[in-house]
């Protein structure tokens, strides 16, 4: 079995958890609450702009030069056109770009950041592939469905389009390129370690009073 599918099968109950998140089902039954949206659009943006180092570490780390263009192209894209996507976004919908973080949405970015501060190469896009993997999978499943808010089903449909999709697909060819199979315990926990963190971070939107004593 490839190094991926088995950190994918290690992770299956938590992966389950989260694609079968509040969240997602709000999302998949077109009743995501409108205020929802829109903390987790603040939330997210600032992981976006975290992603970009959290990038950045594993360009440094890469172990040849295919490897670097590839990840130089993904920063690329998240300062290019993600970025300006949220400033326009948040410009539009009237959402502050200093929104204060909650708790789970700051340990979700500190930790991500962490694991690329001190993590190897694999370790790293093994935490992004987690990250990117768990997106597609409920993204594919909302966009055949019907999305009322044209921003939401923007945002989702920005998580099934080819440029997505071939970048959740590179982090895992480059899982079983880059790993050893010895590496698989360490990398199937942090996957998991990831994953426990996502659920976290998309509860959070709905408790938004935890803002207060964050
Ligand atoms: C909390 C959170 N987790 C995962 C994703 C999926 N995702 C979409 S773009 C991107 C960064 C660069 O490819 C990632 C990880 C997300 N958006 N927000």
């Amino acid at each position: 079995m490839a190094i991926s599918d088995d950190i994918l099968a290690r992770a299956a109950p938590v992966l389950d958890r989260m694609l079968a998140h509040r969240f997602v089902e709000d999302i998949c039954a077109d009743r995501l609450p409108r205020d929802v949206f829109h903390r987790y659009l603040a939330y997210e943006g600032a992981f976006v702009e975290t992603a970009i180092s959290i990038f950045a570490y594993a360009t440094a780390r890469a172990p040849d030069m295919a490897a670097r263009r590839w990840l130089i192209g993904v920063q690329s894209a998240l300062a290019e056109s993600q970025i300006p996507y949220f400033e326009d976004r948040f410009a539009q919908l009237g959402i502050a770009p200093d929104t204060p973080l909650p708790p789970q949405a700051r340990a979700f970015d500190k930790r991500m950041l962490e694991i690329a501060e001190r993590g190897s190469f694999v370790d790293i896009v093994t935490a992004m592939f987690a990250a990117e993997w768990m997106y597609l999978a409920w993204s594919r499943r909302a966009h055949a469905g019907p999305i009322s808010d044209p921003d939401l089903r923007a945002w989702v449909g920005l998580h099934v389009d080819d440029t997505f999709v071939a970048q959740a697909e590179w982090l895992k060819s480059a899982i079983d390129t880059h790993a050893d199979p010895a590496d698989t315990a360490r990398l199937a926990a942090i996957f998991v370690e990831v994953t426990e963190l996502e659920i976290a971070f998309h509860h959070a939107p709905y408790a938004p009073c935890d803002e207060v004593s964050a």
